[in-house]
């Protein structure tokens, strides 16, 4: 965590969100600091979606405020959340068909080149030469994720472990302060969720904030440096791994049920 740990960049102030008569998120608080890795974790129905739906702007509270560097962020939409330094992550990797690898991650650096088509047709070199440094970017991405030599290959040829590595790639093209991941190891083989937890150590080692969703216990307590646990819509515990994975509330709620479930 860096010197400017005592202003939050995330804050979420008692947060609540019904579905008609359902509760699925009932007065959740918590923050995020500058540099800190926050995970959320929870049994099935938990709330951990909704919530993650909340802070990204998919979903709008039904009370309770939402702060994002100091800014009230409770109604922005989820497009004007992206300028303002926050990206994510999808479940389903929401990558574009027919373009290739490196285009999709030169994609997600469009808000960094945000010339308009007419002006840049009337500044054709100004053009080319931010094609250029969004291809180098792209390909800087790419190769911080240990993908460059796939970068002309087309999204269909690859693993899941490896689309879901792009996602990265092309999330953090927008030079977030902010990634949120939403079930990143969902679907991977052992191998690919080491490749990716490396990942997220490198980008931890970098000071990048992070919120992750994730079922992968092991994965989470290795990846975070705090995490929220929920139960049925509310926050239950919120400390290191170390300090969750003693509280009785949280073994009573989650790790225990999944012990039993392991073991049936
Ligand atoms: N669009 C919706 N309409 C009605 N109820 C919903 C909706 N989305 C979620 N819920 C309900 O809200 C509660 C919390 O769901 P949520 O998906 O946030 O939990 P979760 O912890 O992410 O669960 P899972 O781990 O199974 O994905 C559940 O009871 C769910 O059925």
């Amino acid at each position: 965590m860096n010197a400017n740990a005592s202003q939050p960049l995330l804050r979420l102030d008692c947060v609540t969100r019904r579905f008609g008569g359902l509760i699925a998120v009932n007065d959740v608080s918590f923050e995020i600091q500058p540099g800190e890795v926050k995970g959320l974790i929870g049994p099935n129905g938990a709330g951990k979606s909704t919530t993650f739906d909340l802070v990204t702007g998919v979903r709008r509270p039904s009370s309770g405020e939402i702060y994002f560097r100091d800014q009230r962020v409770t109604e922005q939409p989820a497009h004007t959340r992206s300028p303002m330094g926050m990206a994510r992550t999808f479940q389903i990797v929401r990558l574009f068909q027919g373009l290739s690898v490196l285009e999709n991650v030169q994609l997600g650096l469009h808000p960094r080149f945000p010339d308009g088509m007419l002006r840049s047709l009337l500044h054709y070199g100004r053009l080319r030469t931010q094609e250029r440094e969004s291809r180098e970017r792209a390909m800087e991405l790419l190769s911080f994720v240990g993908l460059a030599d796939r970068a002309g290959h087309s999204i269909e040829e690859l693993t899941l472990g490896q689309l879901r590595l792009i996602d990265i790639a092309r999330a953090l093209a927008a030079d977030p302060v902010l990634l949120m991941l939403d079930e990143p190891a969902a679907g991977l083989n052992d191998a690919e969720t080491r490749n990716l937890g490396e990942m997220l150590a490198l980008l931890r080692k970098r000071g990048l904030s992070m919120l992750l969703v994730e079922h992968d216990i092991d994965f989470i307590m290795q990846a975070c440096d705090t995490i929220v646990v929920m139960d049925h819509g509310t926050r239950i515990a919120d400390g290191t791994p170390a300090e969750i994975s003693r509280n009785p509330e949280v073994i009573a709620a989650y790790i225990g049920r999944r012990a039993t479930d392991a073991a049936a």
